[in-house]
C-alpha cells in the first residue's frame, strides 16, 4: 500500500505498443504515491519484472476480429464476462480514474469504468483513434494524445483531446538533449534496424540487401544492429556474410536504449513507441510504415516527423534495396543532413509525456483531497 493510498487503474491490450506507455506512467504514478493495478489479457502473467510495484489482473476480454462469426461471439461474450469481473475489482478498488490504452483487454475495464462514473481517461498512441479508444471516446472524460496532429473524428472528441505525448520508458529519457556526433570522415556508422515489438520480415530482407550493395568505403565502417524476425535471422545472417559489414542481429534486443544512444541512424518502423524514442533520443531514421496497419496509422504517426525533416520514409510498396541504397549514399555522404535531422527529432521530443498523463488523472482527486493537499481546507 502506498502513501496516499488512492487507485489508478490502468487498462491496457499485451503488446508492447500499449504496454510500454502504461509501464510508463504506472512508473510515473507509483512515485506520485499511488497503487497501480494494470488490468489486461493472460499476456500479463508474464509481466511481474516490467511492473514491479504494479497488481496485475488478468481480464476477460477477446477480439472480434478473430475467428469469423463464431469468434465474434466469443468474442462479445468474453467482453461481456470481463466487463462484470472489471465492475467487481473496480467496485472494491474505488480508483480516482482508469486509464485505457487501447487493444481489447482495455475494453472491459474501460466500460466498466464508464457505466460506474469512475472518470475514464484514454491515451491514444497512434496518430489515429485505434478501434477500441474510438469504441470508447464518447465515454472518456480526456483523450490524451501522443502527437499535436492526432486526427480526431468529430468536433466532441476534438474537444476531449489534449496532447500529452507517447510516454516512453525511463532508459531512453537520459538520451533527451545528448549532443548528435555524426559519423566522422572515416569513421564507425552505427545503423540500428527495428521492425517493432513482432519484427518485420521486410527489412530483414531489403535492409541487408542494400547494405551489402553500398561501396566498400561505406560498408567496411558500418557496425549493424539489427532486429529480425526468428525465421529470418538464418537468411539475413546469409546476406551479410562475405561484406565488409560488422552485423549484430537479433530477434529482440533488450538494450535499445543503449542501441539508440550509440546509433548515427535509424531504419525502422513506424510504430508509436519506436517513433517517441527515437524523437527523445533525437536520432536521424528511415521509417517503412507498416502498409496494413489499422487506418494505416503508421504512415499517419511519421507524418510530422517527416514534415519537420527528422525522418526520411519509403512506403513499403517503394521500399526496395536499390531505393534504400540510394537514400542511405546521399545521407552518408553528406553528414550533416543527419546532423540536421537529429536535431529537428529531437525538437519533436516528449520527455514528460507520463508526467503530463499523471497531471490528467490528478485533476480527478475529488476537491476534497486536493484542497487538503494544497492545505487550503477550512478548519
Ligand atoms: C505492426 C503493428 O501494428 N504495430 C503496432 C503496435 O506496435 P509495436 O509494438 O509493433 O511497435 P512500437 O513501435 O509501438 O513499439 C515497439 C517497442 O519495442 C521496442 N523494441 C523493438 C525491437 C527490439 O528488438 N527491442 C525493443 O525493445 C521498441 O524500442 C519499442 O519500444 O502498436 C503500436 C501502438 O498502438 C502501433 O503504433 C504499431 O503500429
Amino acid at each position: 500500500m502506498s502513501e496516499n493510498g488512492k487507485y489508478v487503474v490502468l487498462a491496457s491490450g499485451g503488446t508492447g505498443g500499449h504496454i510500454f506507455p502504461a509501464r510508463a506512467l504506472a512508473e510515473e504514478l507509483n512515485t506520485r504515491g499511488y497503487n497501480v493495478v494494470l488490468m489486461t489479457d493472460g499476456r500479463g502473467e508474464k509481466y511481474d519484472e516490467l511492473f514491479p510495484n504494479v497488481k496485475v489482473i488478468v481480464v476477460k476480454s477477446g477480439s472480434p476480429s478473430v475467428g469469423g462469426l463464431v469468434g465474434k461471439i466469443k468474442a462479445v461474450l468474453a467482453i461481456t464476462m470481463g466487463i462484470f469481473q472489471s465492475r467487481k475489482v473496480l467496485r472494491h478498488l474505488k480508483p480516482i480514474a482508469v486509464v485505457g490504452f487501447g487493444g481489447y483487454p482495455s475494453m472491459p475495464p474501460a466500460a466498466a469504468a464508464a457505466s460506474m462514473g469512475i472518470p475514464l481517461i484514454l491515451h491514444e498512441q497512434n496518430a489515429v483513434l485505434g478501434r477500441v479508444n474510438k469504441l470508447l471516446s464518447g465515454f472518456a472524460r480526456q483523450i490524451a494524445t501522443s502527437f499535436d496532429h492526432t486526427e480526431s473524428p468529430d468536433e466532441e472528441i476534438t474537444a476531449k483531446m489534449v496532447y500529452t505525448g507517447n510516454p516512453v520508458r525511463q532508459a531512453v529519457l537520459p538520451l533527451f538533449g545528448k549532443k548528435y556526433i555524426s559519423p566522422s570522415d572515416d569513421g564507425p556508422i552505427r545503423v540500428l534496424v527495428l521492425g517493432g515489438s513482432q519484427g518485420a520480415t521486410i527489412l530483414s530482407e531489403v535492409v541487408p540487401a542494400a547494405l551489402v550493395s553500398l561501396p566498400e568505403d561505406l560498408q567496411s565502417r558500418l557496425h549493424v544492429s539489427q532486429q529480425c524476425r526468428k525465421e529470418d535471422l538464418e537468411r539475413a545472417t546469409r546476406q551479410y556474410q562475405g561484406s565488409l559489414i560488422t552485423p549484430t542481429l537479433s530477434e529482440f534486443f533488450d538494450d535499445v536504449a543503449a542501441l539508440l544512444d550509440a546509433c548515427h541512424l535509424a531504419i525502422t518502423r513506424s510504430g508509436a513507441s519506436t517513433l517517441s524514442e527515437l524523437t527523445v533520443a533525437g536520432k536521424p531514421s528511415i521509417l517503412v510504415p507498416y502498409k496494413h496497419a489499422m487506418d494505416d496509422h503508421q504512415r499517419k504517426n511519421a507524418e510530422n516527423a517527416v514534415a519537420r525533416g527528422a525522418a526520411r520514409v519509403i512506403l513499403q510498396d517503394n521500399f526496395t534495396a536499390e531505393e534504400l541504397e540510394r537514400q542511405l549514399i546521399f545521407l552518408f555522404r553528406h553528414p550533416d543532413c543527419l546532423s540536421v535531422m537529429a536535431g529537428a527529432a529531437s525538437s519533436l521530443g516528449e520527455i514528460h509525456a507520463a508526467e503530463k498523463l499523471a497531471d490528467l488523472i490528478n485533476r480527478f482527486i475529488p476537491q476534497k483531497n486536493n484542497k487538503e493537499k494544497n492545505g487550503k481546507v477550512a478548519a
